[in-house]
C-alpha cells in the first residue's frame, strides 16, 4: 500500500510544533487538510484513512475528533496489536498492524488513500519508509520569530535528495479539480503554499 504524508511546516527549518501543539492556526490550511484527506473518487463505496501518533490524537480538540468521514488510526506502543474502538477509530501498536487492518477486504467501504497526519516521531520514521510515495507539504514562511520546538527531519533541500517537488498541475491532479489551490495564501504573520513531492 502507498502512504501520503500530509504536513504543514515553517521554512527553512521545517518546524511543525511547539509544546505539543501547532505553532499556528491557519483557517484555510485546516480546510485544505480536511478537503484533501476526505476526498475520494466514489463516496458511497470508498473512504480514506488518516494515521496519527498518540500525541497528535491527544492534541486534536475533543470536539474535532475523530476526524469525520475518515477512518482514524491512532498508533501507540501501549495499545494491543489492533483494536476497533468505534466504527471509525482504530488503535494499533505499529504501522504494519494498522496497514494490515486497512488492507483487509471486509470493510463496508474500501480504503482509497492512506494519509499520515502526524506528528514528528511518525513523520520522521516514515519519510524513509519505501511505502511513503507522496508528501503533501504546506510550505509556510514568515518574517516574525515563531516559537517552534519540533521539526521534520526531511532531506528535501539537500542537493542529493531523492524527493522532487512536483508542478502545481501535478498537485492539482492529485487532489482533484474540486479543490481550489490558491498561491501565496496570507493569514496573520504567515504566507504559505501547498506543494506535492514524490520520490525520484
Ligand atoms: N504542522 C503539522 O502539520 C502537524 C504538527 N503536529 C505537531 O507534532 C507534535 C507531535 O509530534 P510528536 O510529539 O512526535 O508525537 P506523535 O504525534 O508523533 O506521537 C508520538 C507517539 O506515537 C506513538 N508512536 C510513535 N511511533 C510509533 C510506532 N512506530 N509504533 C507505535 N506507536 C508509535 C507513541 O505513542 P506511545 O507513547 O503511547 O507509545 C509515541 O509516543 C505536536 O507539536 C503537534 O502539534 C502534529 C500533526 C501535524
Ligand atoms: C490541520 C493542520 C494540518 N495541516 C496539514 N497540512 N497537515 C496536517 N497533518 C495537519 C494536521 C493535523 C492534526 C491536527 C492537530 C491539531 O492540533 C495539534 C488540530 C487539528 C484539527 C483538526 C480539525 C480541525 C481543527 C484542528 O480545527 C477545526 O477542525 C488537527
Amino acid at each position: 500500500p502507498s502512504i501520503s504524508l500530509v504536513v504543514a511546516a515553517l521554512k527553512p527549518n521545517l518546524g511543525i510544533g511547539y509544546q505539543g501543539k501547532m505553532p499556528w492556526r491557519l483557517r484555510k490550511e485546516i480546510k485544505y487538510f480536511k478537503d484533501v484527506t476526505c476526498k475520494v473518487s466514489n463516496p458511497t463505496s470508498q473512504i480514506n484513512a488518516v494515521i496519527m501518533g498518540r500525541k497528535t490524537w491527544e492534541s486534536i480538540p475533543k470536539k474535532f475528533r475523530p476526524l469525520p468521514d475518515r477512518i482514524n488510526v491512532v498508533l501507540s506502543r501501549g495499545f494491543p496489536t489492533c483494536e476497533v474502538i468505534e466504527e471509525n477509530i482504530i488503535h494499533a501498536n505499529s504501522l504494519d498492524e494498522s496497514l494490515k487492518y486497512l488492507s483487509k477486504s471486509d470493510h463496508n467501504r474500501s480504503i482509497e488513500r492512506i494519509f499520515v497526519i502526524g506528528g514528528a516521531e511518525i513523520y520522521n520514521t516514515l519519510i524513509d519508509d519505501p511505502r511513503t510515495s507522496h508528501l503533501l507539504l504546506t510550505e509556510i514562511e514568515t518574517d516574525k520569530e515563531i516559537p517552534v520546538d519540533t521539526y521534520l527531519k526531511f532531506p528535501l533541500y539537500d542537493e542529493n535528495t531523492s524527493w522532487i517537488k512536483q508542478s502545481k498541475q501535478e498537485l492539482q491532479s492529485f487532489v482533484g479539480d474540486e479543490i481550489i489551490l490558491e498561491d501565496d495564501i496570507k493569514e496573520g504573520d504567515f504566507v504559505y503554499n501547498y506543494t506535492l513531492w514524490k520520490r525520484k
